[in-house]
């Protein structure tokens, strides 16, 4: 592990027990020098974007649960989010994955403006503490997956880069608790409902979106890729506390 440029921890993770996600899981190559400058470029803006008011309505959703905030990071941020998270975490080629440990409560900082932005929009009243950044080239994508259960209710993705079409799903056949592993049962399309999730977007999975549907972003559909450029996401959530 190392110190992280806010104070925290953050490490790549080997995929030892993630051969579920469809992308590798490269080695961490540390903080670069270009990442250093970038973060402040980034810092200096975020002092001074006020934080957007929660929105007042969500977009009406089928699922439970699932709810999605159209631009919800002002948009003036996007391109120095997108070229810092890109500097910071995947300047090694085969990078495309990191995670962070440790509460996000500090505003001032990439991470904890974007917990501080999310958490309003979820009920789970605690911090975040665990974030996961994923980058995805064109063609790439991540299979349908519940969330493991050492993370708490009410999970928020941010999104930048390319755009992509999500893929939401009702988990079948939960019976012996197989919906809560990290790869839920397949299930047909009928029951699976697409969302395009754009940069800024920040959806959230609360609830039964969070326990009873997996959620994904395909490679393709319909035979087409379904990512088409760079796409970076960055999930926050709260880890269970040990037993
Ligand atoms: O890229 C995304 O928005 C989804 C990432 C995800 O589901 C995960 O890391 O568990
Ligand atoms: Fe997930």
């Amino acid at each position: 592990m190392e110190e992280s440029d806010d104070g925290q921890y953050d490490y790549l993770f080997d995929d030892d027990d993630d051969d579920d996600y469809d992308k590798d899981v490269g080695s961490d190559s540390g903080p670069q020098p270009q990442a250093d400058h970038l973060l402040m470029q980034l810092t200096d803006l975020l002092a001074s974007t006020p934080h957007p008011p929660p929105p007042r309505t969500t977009p009406p959703t089928t699922i439970p649960g699932f709810h999605l905030y159209r631009t919800h990071l002002p948009p003036t941020l996007l391109a120095s989010y997108t070229t810092w998270l890109t500097a910071r975490y995947f300047s090694s080629p085969t990078s495309n994955q990191a995670m962070h440990f440790g509460p996000l409560l500090d505003p001032t900082t990439p991470l904890g403006y974007l917990a501080r932005l999310c958490r309003p929009l979820r009920h789970n009243p605690l911090a975040f503490d665990q974030a996961i950044v994923n980058m995805y080239a064109a063609g790439e994508g991540i299979g349908d997956h519940v969330d493991l259960r050492r993370f708490m209710d009410g999970i928020c993705g941010v999104s930048f880069g390319a755009p992509a079409v999500m893929r939401l799903a009702r988990v079948m056949g939960g019976g012996g608790g197989g919906w809560q592993e990290r790869y839920a049962e397949e299930v047909e399309g009928e029951d699976a409902v697409y969302v395009e999730v754009r940069p800024g977007d920040v959806y959230v999975l609360e609830g039964e979106a969070r326990w009873k549907w997996t959620h994904g972003f395909p490679r393709q559909i319909e035979g087409r890729d379904n990512v088409v450029g760079r796409r970076i996401s960055v999930t926050l959530r709260t880890l269970v506390p040990d037993e």
